[in-house]
């Protein structure tokens, strides 16, 4: 496991991405996070978020800037296997015939040698794997066969036995309940300890200040990056969505009976709202974690 928790986690340094048509889809695009944290890629669709993964993973050439990972060139982190993607659902052919327990071990792959014969080690920590997302019980299953929640599941997994350093999460929380987006957020509190960097893209507004501790807001670059407690600001969710958002505010007899003159308002691109009450959002819970034992069930 990592224990390393000082030194930078991911750097990115005005990195611009054209695509092959042209466009243009994020343009000196910076910011930075340390290990043993976890960021929110925050933006509209087609705001660059998977632009920005995918410029990570090195699929896509950079027109220009430059990206560290664990102060190290992305390319070199990349080579070293410290890089551990989950891919949002829409990119991935659910046709393909394959199991549970094989999709966890193509994790393992980067530690084989060209024959991928699987070691008693790769195994057990498959299987390890598996138990922490909960899918055990479903590892002979084919892919295709399960629902959005335990497809995402499997894929983390996957980057689990990766034993990757860094793990970027495209949307993980689509399509997912509510009981497995909580799992999910405790498993990725526990790798935090473990020192790992993760970098999440979400629309799900409501939950980024319960588990991020950064916040980097994206539309066609980054408009704003920091700490989530003064980032996280309804001037930057505005920036971000513009339009797209819904607002109300709540007070009065609509909230109260009595006379409580305290008003809650709520933002919400649908999804997940984010709530603030009388002008004060509620603060990161992640901090009261981590003082806990460490011991998430
Ligand atoms: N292969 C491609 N060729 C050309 N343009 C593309 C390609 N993929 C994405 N784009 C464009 O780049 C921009 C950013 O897309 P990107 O997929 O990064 O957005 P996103 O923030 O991840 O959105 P979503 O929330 O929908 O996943 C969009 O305008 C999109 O149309």
């Amino acid at each position: 496991m990592m224990g390393k928790r000082r030194g930078s986690g991911i750097i990115v340094e005005n990195v611009t991405v054209t695509y092959r048509n042209g466009h243009t889809a994020l343009r000196n695009a910076s910011f930075t996070m340390p290990r043993g944290s976890i960021a929110a890629l925050i933006g509209v669709n087609g705001a660059g978020k998977s632009t920005l993964f995918k410029a990570i993973m090195g699929f896509l050439p950079l027109a220009s800037g430059t990206i560290s990972i664990l102060d190290m060139p992305a390319k070199k982190a990349l080579a070293r296997n410290l890089v551990a993607y989950v891919p949002q659902a829409e990119e991935v052919d659910w046709n393909f015939p394959i199991l549970v327990e094989d999709v966890v071990m193509m994790g393992r792959y980067g530690h084989m040698n060209f024959l991928r014969i699987p070691s008693r080690r790769d195994r057990r920590i498959v299987d390890e794997a598996l138990a922490r997302v909960n899918m055990s019980d479903f590892r002979t299953r084919q892919i295709g066969e399960l629902s959005g929640g335990q497809k995402k599941r499997v894929f983390l997994a996957r980057a689990l036995a990766q034993e990757s350093a860094v793990i970027l999460l495209d949307e993980p929380f689509t399509g997912v309940d509510l009981t497995t987006e909580e799992q999910i957020v405790d498993l990725l509190g526990e790798l935090r300890r473990e020192g790992k960097v993760m970098l999440v893209s979400t629309h799900d507004l409501g939950s980024v200040p319960h588990f991020c501790d950064y916040s980097v807001f994206v539309k066609g670059t980054v408009i704003a990056f920091g700490p989530t407690e003064t980032t996280f600001t309804e001037a930057n969710l505005e920036a971000a969505f513009g339009g797209a958002l819904r607002h109300f505010v709540l007070g009065g007899q609509e909230l109260h009976d009595d006379e409580d003159p305290r008003r809650v308002k709520v933002i919400t691109d649908d999804e997940r709202p984010f709530v603030l009450y009388g002008g004060e959002r509620l603060k990161a819970k992640t901090e009261e974690k981590d003082k806990g034992d460490g011991n998430a069930s």
